[in-house]
């Protein structure tokens, strides 16, 4: 398995031993182009968009997989490798999530990746969203979500996952882990989060109910840190992220490692029987049945 990077107008080719080191331990293709011009570095693959100024430290990752983001397996194994080369990256001190896509930060995990497939493809893809927590509840480097629309599910557990999260302040839009609203459940590791960020009685309320907040709801029970005009939201993530980066790195690390490494180290320790309770819970007819009657709700509202 080979992965062809361009760095200006090179290209070259990386077996997967150079990829563990350097990118991606997923054994999957991925073909990310590098542009360089002065200080500033992007690459784009199909679905997430990188742009890295080394002068400032900051990387901004943008997700661009129309029409909602939402996390499919390619989405996810792109979104890795970029965190992951971004982390390996020494003129990378932080990384700004935000979204490409107008009205939507993301739509959470692809519910076509957990509907009528193979329980083998179910395994694979839940593997690739245990990938992408581990990856961004631990990263080393300082980590904003810009979130400028919508953000459901794994949309929320992604933003919950950063340092720090700024939100548009559009009344119209939702955030929040909804999946008891699918028939389904947020396994531990999302709860976690949720609990960690919010405290234990708020999560209660919220994953049993699979609450979606307002962005002054969101901000009321702690789920984001900031509401901005629309239009400043990025703006506003990159005057942040600089001052953060006035903490030295090390130090922030340290602290971030102390909080955090203990739910890291829960899913770690039981991530094959975490996969096989999915595998075995999406799997069921009743489970099955309600994504697809979710899928349909989705398609009907439009009509
Ligand atoms: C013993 C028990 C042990 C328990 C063990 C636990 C096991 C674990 C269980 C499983 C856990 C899974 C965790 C799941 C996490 C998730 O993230 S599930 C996904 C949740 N997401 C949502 O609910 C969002 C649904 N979408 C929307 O609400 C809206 O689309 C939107 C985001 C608000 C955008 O609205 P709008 O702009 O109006 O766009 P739409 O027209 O609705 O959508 C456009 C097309 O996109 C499709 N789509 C939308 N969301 C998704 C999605 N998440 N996945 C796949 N597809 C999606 C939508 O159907 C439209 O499709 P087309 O009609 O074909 O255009």
């Amino acid at each position: 398995m080979a992965a062809v990077l361009r760095r200006g107008a090179s290209f070259i080719c990386l077996g997967s031993s150079q990829l563990l080191s350097g990118g991606c331990k997923h054994g999957r293709t991925c073909i990310l182009p590098f542009f360089s011009s002065n200080n500033r570095n992007s690459s784009s693959s199909s679905k997430i968009k990188v742009d890295l100024d080394s002068s400032t430290g900051i990387a901004v990752v943008k997700f661009q997989n129309p029409p909602v983001n939402s996390m499919s397996l390619d989405f996810l194994t792109e979104f890795v490798i970029s965190l992951e080369k971004l982390e390996l990256d020494k003129s990378c001190r932080g990384v700004i999530l935000t979204s490409a896509q107008p009205k939507i930060f993301s739509a959470g995990l692809d519910i076509l990746e957990m509907y009528g497939k193979s329980p083998e493809h179910y395994a694979e893809f839940w593997k690739s969203v245990q990938d992408i927590w581990l990856k961004m509840y631990g990263y080393r480097k300082m980590t904003i979500a810009a979130i400028n629309g919508f953000s459901p599910a794994g949309g929320c557990l992604v933003a919950l996952s950063c340092d720090y999260r700024i939100m548009a302040d559009n009344p119209r839009y939702r955030i929040g882990l909804n999946e008891t609203q699918l028939g389904i459940v947020a396994p531990f590791w999302f709860k976690d989060t949720m609990v960690n960020t919010v405290g234990h009685r708020t999560a209660e309320l919220s994953l049993q109910f699979g609450l979606m907040y307002s962005p002054s709801d969101a901000l009321k029970i702690g789920l984001v840190d900031q509401l901005v005009p629309e239009e400043n939201v990025l703006g506003t993530a990159t005057e942040t992220m600089t001052k953060w980066l006035a903490i030295p790195d090390h130090a922030r690390e340290i602290s971030k490692s102390m909080l955090r490494k203990p739910t890291v180290d829960r899913l770690l320790a039981s991530r094959d029987a975490d996969t096989k309770n999915f595998v075995n819970f999406v799997s069921r007819d009743s489970i099955q049945k309600s994504l697809g009657l979710y899928l349909t709700m989705l398609k009907e509202r439009k009509e």
